[in-house]
């Protein structure tokens, strides 16, 4: 930030409705209270502001062209309301004099000059397909206002049909954008981050279906806005499914880098994914659910009680390539400002002394989880040390057992005090890559929610590849227990 206005201090007495209270800006905060008792001193980081502007008059005539009013103006911020969850927030403040008032807008607005990652011309996808068909009440209702407050210039495209949002980002210019984000679930957010990877890989003549290859960092960073049915990577970046949030760590310009996994099959990049890849029983629910979308959302539970009694079980092997030690998973929780993520981006892995391993067996499931996959209805997820960007997925190998021991791994996942990992027929890995077969019987593979058919295939890390708006999950994120450990 500007030493100049970093220094500058103001301090001035405003009527706030019925009140006078006292505002004083300072070391890049803003602290106002009362002018007399009671005491209701309030601290607001200039982080935390999304504008500052100058009220309009109100019309008697409404044909009359506004004008603005020189004595009055608000300051529309965001404020980290519970848990994860952030809200929006104005002061509006009156003064006599309208030289106070000119000078506290002008100072204030060249203060938010400073915060250069904030978006200003931003892409939005909107599907009206997935979740419960709203994505554009979505938009309307909780996104259009608060991005015209913020001043970002919205280009809404709302997708005609599947994959037109990967089409679209790999075959058009995105030169006037500063930012793309989406109103939509997990198949969305993929749809747009396959396309700003594939695009990335055309502009700079990178192979991307050579597994050695580095992938190509996009350069335009993603905003996650959930509007589809699970939204569990718009939770475990933001800590809730709340859009609003969404939207406002979209607004305020933050960043983060997120991990994203390439699956290939023999020769070619299938996809890439950012949540989970899941063969065995969510891959089949995958498979089976799809035909219940007029369902909505409770098609997973309809399909997922199917395939829990009939109790499938997969042969298949796995070889995991890691450099812990028969690839334990460290138990460090992944917050705001996470340490192992921060260093995490510096690693080389050929320096890492990694090695491969194979396991076999019978599986009730198999998932390569990216990030915790926690989502409303499973509050830790399945790997609930997953890291955003460590450079790592965790593998949970789920044995073939009874429907009784299935029951108990679904009541752990969904319970918000209990984990899976001390549950005896469950393993956990972490992995940099990984590579499966099937040995007998064949099931799907759930890759972000939707059907992968290849079976056999290997999948890599790649670190940090993506950048997404969010300042991460805070460190109190507490979430009220839903239900028993079992
Ligand atoms: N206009 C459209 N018509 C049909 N399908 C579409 C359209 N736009 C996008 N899609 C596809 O819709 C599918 C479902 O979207 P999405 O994943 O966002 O919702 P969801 O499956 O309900 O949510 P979640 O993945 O979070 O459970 C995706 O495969 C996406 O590619």
């Amino acid at each position: 930030m500007d030493s100049e206005l970093e220094k500058s201090v103001l301090l001035s007495t405003f009527h706030c409705g019925k009140k006078k209270i006292r505002i004083i800006l300072h070391q890049g905060k803003i602290v106002w209270d009362n002018e007399k008792p009671p005491s209701e001193k309030r601290t607001l980081p200039l982080e935390n502001v999304i504008s500052v502007q100058q009220n309009y008059k109100r019309n008697t005539n409404p044909s009359d062209l506004q004008q603005l009013d020189p004595y009055i103006f608000t300051i529309h911020y965001a404020e980290r309301n519970k848990g994860s969850k952030w809200v929006y927030k104005n002061l509006t403040v009156k003064h006599s004099d309208s030289a106070q008032v000119t000078m506290w807008v002008k100072t204030l607005q060249n203060y938010l000059k400073n915060f250069k990652s904030r978006p200003k011309h931003l892409l939005l996808f909107v599907n009206p397909f997935g979740g419960k068909k709203n994505a554009m009440q979505i938009y309307e209702k909780f996104a259009k206002h608060l991005f015209s407050i913020a001043g970002v210039e919205v280009t809404v495209n709302v997708s005609q049909r599947k994959d037109q949002i990967k089409d679209f980002i790999v075959n058009h210019s995105l030169d006037i954008f500063d930012s793309v984000a989406c109103v939509g679930g997990d198949g969305t957010v993929s749809e747009l981050f396959n396309g700003l990877v594939l695009r990335e890989c055309k502009i700079r003549g990178v192979d991307p279906d050579d597994i050695d290859q580095n992938l190509p960092r996009p350069r335009i960073p993603i905003g996650i806005i959930p509007g589809g049915s699970t939204d569990t990577i718009a939770y475990c970046i933001h800590g809730t499914d709340d859009p609003t949030t969404a939207v406002l760590h979209i607004i305020l310009g933050d960043k983060l880098g997120l991990d994203l996994v390439s699956v290939y099959d023999e020769h070619n990049l299938l996809r890439l994914y950012a949540s989970v890849l899941s063969y065995g029983y969510l891959g089949d629910v995958a498979y089976h659910s799809d035909q219940y979308r007029w369902m909505g959302p409770r098609r997973y539970d309809y399909s997922g009680f199917k395939k829990l009694v009939s109790n499938r079980g997969y042969h298949g092997e796995l070889a995991v390539f890691s450099e812990m030690e028969g690839g334990v998973v460290e138990e460090i929780p992944c917050h705001e400002k996470c340490d192992k993520c921060e260093s995490s981006k510096k690693l080389q892995i050929g320096e890492l002394g990694c090695k491969w391993q194979t396991f076999s067996g019978k599986f009730f499931m198999v998932s390569g989880a990216n990030i915790s996959c926690a989502c409303a209805r499973s509050p830790k997820g399945i790997a609930p040390h997953a890291h955003l960007g460590d450079g790592m997925v965790h593998l949970v190998l789920v044995k073939h057992t009874s429907v009784l021991n299935n029951l108990r791994l679904l009541l752990r996942l969904s319970s918000s005090d209990s984990c899976i990992d001390d549950l005896p027929f469950i393993e956990i890995l972490s992995a940099r890559e990984f590579c499966f077969r099937a040995t007998e019987g064949s099931s799907k593979w759930n890759c972000d929610g939707e059907v992968q058919h290849q079976i056999n295939i290997r999948a890599k890390v790649r670190c940090q590849l993506l950048t997404i708006f969010s300042r991460g999950r805070p460190k109190d994120n507490s979430i009220d227990p839903t239900c028993c450990g079992f």
